[in-house]
This record gives structure tokens, sequence and C-alpha cells, in this order.
């Protein structure tokens, strides 16, 4: 099947943990949102219209994306289970709305996984650009060059004066949300980050979790995007965005070096504690597993642990929730079956210590 090389236990390539700042900022993404203009929007269109538009938008990719020297893989979202499905999402590669399959819908990636193009999801195409560390300018360039060659074989809904026509009016005009996804340990253990949330937000921008609209920040994971799509130019958005990154990233580094003078033992023990539990525990929840890599990950930018790679516990974040842990276990798991397979995934990939107990079930 097309979907399986993308079910692999292996990092998307944005996952490396290679570019600028990426000790803090872990990855950037572009979003655009786009309509076709001779359809109806989703909310309102009929399967017919859905079925359509998909090939529309597949024809011109598969064929010309070899231009940009991409080579997309199509994959019908009705013609997947939903455990696939989720762990597409738990890879950040489709939203929880495509995921829900309510009529026609595919996912276009590329090789690499830094580009995922979803069609009927909320808008008829959204591009989303994905890359390692802090690149806004990068992601942008290349979620633009695939926008203007899918803008030369379709017609996109656009308004002189409103710009890009969209589903929900908040995506009108560029149709771009520009988000950084930032590891904030010390704003959050000082509780730093309690005004900054607040103040972000009056500048119109957003915090959310590290899964988007609605979630959690697990793991001290914050993702930082636009508010406004309107009024501003994709140039004007995304300096705003760099200058407040830049901004947060500043902070974030005071917060660590207070924390580590103030009290370099009482971190020192905090993060060896939470090692340990990443290598020996026998049952790990989400959220504490999302505790401890994150006082890990501080632990290794801080030096303080020198011989783990960063990026295993990037492939971590991805591969202990719950869809993976079950897509790799090849059966549905119970909530502690989960803990349990999970554990025994960061004993498998963190400890050189052999498991005694491995092949064994949860009982
Ligand atoms: N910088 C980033 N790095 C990696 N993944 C990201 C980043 N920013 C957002 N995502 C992922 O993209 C997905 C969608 O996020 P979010 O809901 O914020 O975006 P959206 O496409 O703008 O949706 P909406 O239109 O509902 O606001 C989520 O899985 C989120 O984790």
């Amino acid at each position: 099947m097309a979907i399986d090389r993308f079910l692999q236990p292996r990092a998307s390539s944005w996952m490396a943990n290679a570019g600028e700042n990426v000790d803090i900022a872990m990855s950037t993404r572009i979003r655009l949102a786009r309509n076709i203009s001779d359809f109806h929007f989703p909310y309102a269109f009929s399967e017919d219209e859905a079925l359509k538009v998909d090939k529309a938008i597949s024809a011109v990719l598969l064929d010309k994306g070899r231009e940009l020297d991409y080579n997309f893989t199509h994959i019908d979202i009705q013609e997947t289970q939903q455990l696939e499905r989720e762990v597409l999402v738990e890879k950040h590669l489709i939203s929880p709305y495509l995921a829900r399959g309510q009529h026609s819908g595919s996912v276009l990636l590329s090789d690499n996984e830094e580009l995922s193009i979803m069609v009927n999801e909320e808008d008829h195409l959204r591009i989303q650009s994905l890359q390692s560390g802090f690149h806004l300018q990068e992601a942008y360039q290349v979620a633009n060059r695939l926008d203007s060659l899918l803008e030369k074989h379709l017609s996109y809904a656009f308004h002189e004066k409103f710009g890009y026509l969209t589903s929900c009016p908040t995506n009108t005009g560029t149709g771009m949300r520009a988000s950084v996804m930032l590891h904030l340990p010390a704003l959050t253990m000082s509780h730093q980050i309690n005004r900054i949330i607040p103040a972000i937000s009056r500048i119109g921008m957003v915090v959310r979790g590290s899964y988007g609209e609605g979630s959690e920040a697990l793991g001290n994971v914050y993702q930082i995007s636009n508010q406004l799509t309107l009024g501003k130019s994709e140039h004007e958005i995304l300096q705003d965005l760099q200058n407040m990154t830049e901004q947060i990233i500043q902070q974030e580094r005071r917060a660590r070096e207070a924390i580590r003078s103030n009290s370099p033992i009482v971190l020192e023990d905090r993060i060896y504690r939470s090692l340990g539990t990443l290598t020996h525990s026998r049952l790990l929840t989400t959220e504490e597993a999302a505790k401890c890599l994150s006082d890990v990950r501080l632990g290794i930018d801080l030096k303080m642990i020198k011989d783990m790679d960063m990026s295993i516990l990037n492939e971590l974040m991805i591969f202990m929730q719950p869809a993976f842990l079950q897509q790799y276990s090849n059966k549905p798991l119970e909530p502690k079956e989960r803990d349990f397979a999970r554990a025994n995934l960061f004993r498998e990939r963190l400890n050189k210590e052999s498991l005694n107990d491995e092949g064994e079930d949860y009982v």
C-alpha cells in the first residue's frame, strides 16, 4: 500500500534536530489554505464535487510536482484504516479533521515528508511545508513555489480586496499560518510563560500545544503562530513572527542560565531522575514520558548529558504516542498496556542494557 512507507518507525527529515536554534526552536511550519473557484467550499460541496477537487489537485501534483523535483505519494484517506490515519496525525502530517474522513479527501506526501498537501480538509487545499529548526523564510519559499505551480494549473478562489477566500474567515487574506515549535522548559519552570502567553496574544499571535488547536503543551513544547491573516502581507507576518520568536528564544536562554546558576544541583537532580525514569520504568504514561523527555532534552542542551543523540528523543516524542504504539504492537492496546509498551520502547531505544523481559505481554 502507498501509505506503508509513511508508517515506518523512522523520523521525517524535518525532525532531524538540525538547523538554526534547534535546541529551542524544534521545527518550523508554513501552512497555506486555498480553494478552487469552480467548486463549493468543503462545508457545502457534494461528494461528486469532492472527488473532482481531489482529482484536479492530485493530477497537478503527481504530474507537475516533478518540475520542482518532488515525488508525491497520493493517499486516499477513505481507503486507509483509522489507526493508520492516527499515525499520520501523530507524525504531524495530517490534521485530526482530515483523519475523520467525512468526505472524499486525500493527502499528498513528498518522499522526505517535508511537504504534506491535504485535499478537502476545511479548505480544498492545505499546503504544509515543514523544516527542522527555525527557518521561516526557507519553509515559506518551499510552500510558495508549490503554491505558484498549483496556481498555474488551477483557478483559486481569490478576491481583489480580501485576498484568498477560505472556509473560515479567520484564514482569509494570505491564507497563511506560520508557526514555530518551541521547547521552553526554563520559561515554564520559572512560570514566566504565564505572562508571556497573554502578551503574545495581545499582538495578534497565538500559542498552542504541540498538536495544534485545542492541544496541550505536552513536555513544555509550545507552538507559536500568527493569528491574523488579513491586512498584512506574507512578508510582514513572517517578519513579526521572526522577531517575536527571537525574543522568546533569548528569554528562554536567560531563564536556563538563571536556573543553572541559582540551583545547579536541584536542576541536575531533576534531569538525572528523569533520565532514570525513561531508562528504567516498566510503566510510562504519555504525560510522564513527555515531562521526562523535556528534562533530558534540557540536560543535553546544557551539556550535562553527553552521550545521547537528540534525534532519538525527537523520534521518541512521536513513537510514544498511542496510535504508533498500537501500530507497532500489531494489535489494539488498552491504556495500561500502552504504558507498558511505552516504557519498553524507551528502555529499548535509550538503554544499552538488554531487556530481560523482552517479548513478555503486559499482565
Ligand atoms: N512548527 C511546527 N512544527 C511541527 N508541526 C507543527 C508546527 N506547527 C504546527 N504543527 C502541526 O500542524 C498541525 C496543525 O496545527 P494547527 O491546528 O495549529 O494548524 P492549522 O492548520 O492552522 O489549523 P487551523 O486552521 O485549525 O488553525 C498540528 O499537528 C501541529 O502539531
